[in-house]
């Protein structure tokens, strides 16, 4: 992916606790949906990645999941039918949930998202806090795309790196906190 293939790897470390694959392909996608939008609007959504059966639990369906029914080889990530599909499906309210195996679970799902020891900038809505919220809870990395383009990644209930894709540019948020 053009200049941003090394810094995505780099964001992808195995040190983040998932699988470093299925993280980089999430991130890449995030940044083509942040790029892309869709139907020439922006728009904005959520990735967990690792740890899904922790997330459905602290989660719930804001719609029947459309997702549902599919065989887990048909919902791989890396798959450019299902890379399709997440990007209309991205239009919905909620998270999509990705295992580490890098099978997308789940679709549109509310996040519980308690706001205890967080460390997040100000300025960030309730999309940032269920991301950075889920990160600090369950053993995921989340990733958010904002429907202002940039994409986040939050690691351990911080952002550990953030994209901004209309410049190519890139920020680093200090090593991997708490490991
Ligand atoms: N707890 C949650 N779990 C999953 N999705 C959520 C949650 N809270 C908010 N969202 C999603 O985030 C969307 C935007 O919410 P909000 O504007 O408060 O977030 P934000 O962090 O400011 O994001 P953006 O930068 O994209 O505006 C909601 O419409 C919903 O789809």
């Amino acid at each position: 992916m053009d200049g941003l293939d090394d810094p995505i790897a780099e964001i992808c470390s195995e040190e983040r606790g998932v699988d470093n694959r299925t993280l980089k392909k999430v991130v890449e996608l995030a940044v083509e949906i942040a790029r892309e939008g869709r139907e020439g609007r922006k728009i904005g959504t959520l990735f967990t990645v690792g740890d899904h059966e922790e997330v459905l639990v602290r989660s719930r369906p804001l719609i029947l999941d459309p997702l549902t029914g599919h065989p887990d080889d048909k919902k791989r990530v890396k798959d450019p039918d299902m890379r399709e599909t997440i990007k209309e499906l991205a239009q919905l309210d909620g998270a999509f949930v990705v295992s580490d195996g890098g099978v997308v679970v789940s679709a549109a799902r509310y996040l519980d998202a308690a706001s205890r020891n967080l460390d997040i900038p100000l300025g960030l809505g309730s999309r940032h806090m269920a991301a950075a919220s889920i990160s600090r809870n369950t053993g995921t990395v989340a990733v958010a795309v904002s429907e202002s383009s940039t994409v986040r990644v939050f690691d351990e209930g911080g952002v550990v790196a953030e994209v901004v894709p209309e410049v190519w540019m890139l920020r680093g948020y200090g090593p991997y906190p708490g490991r």
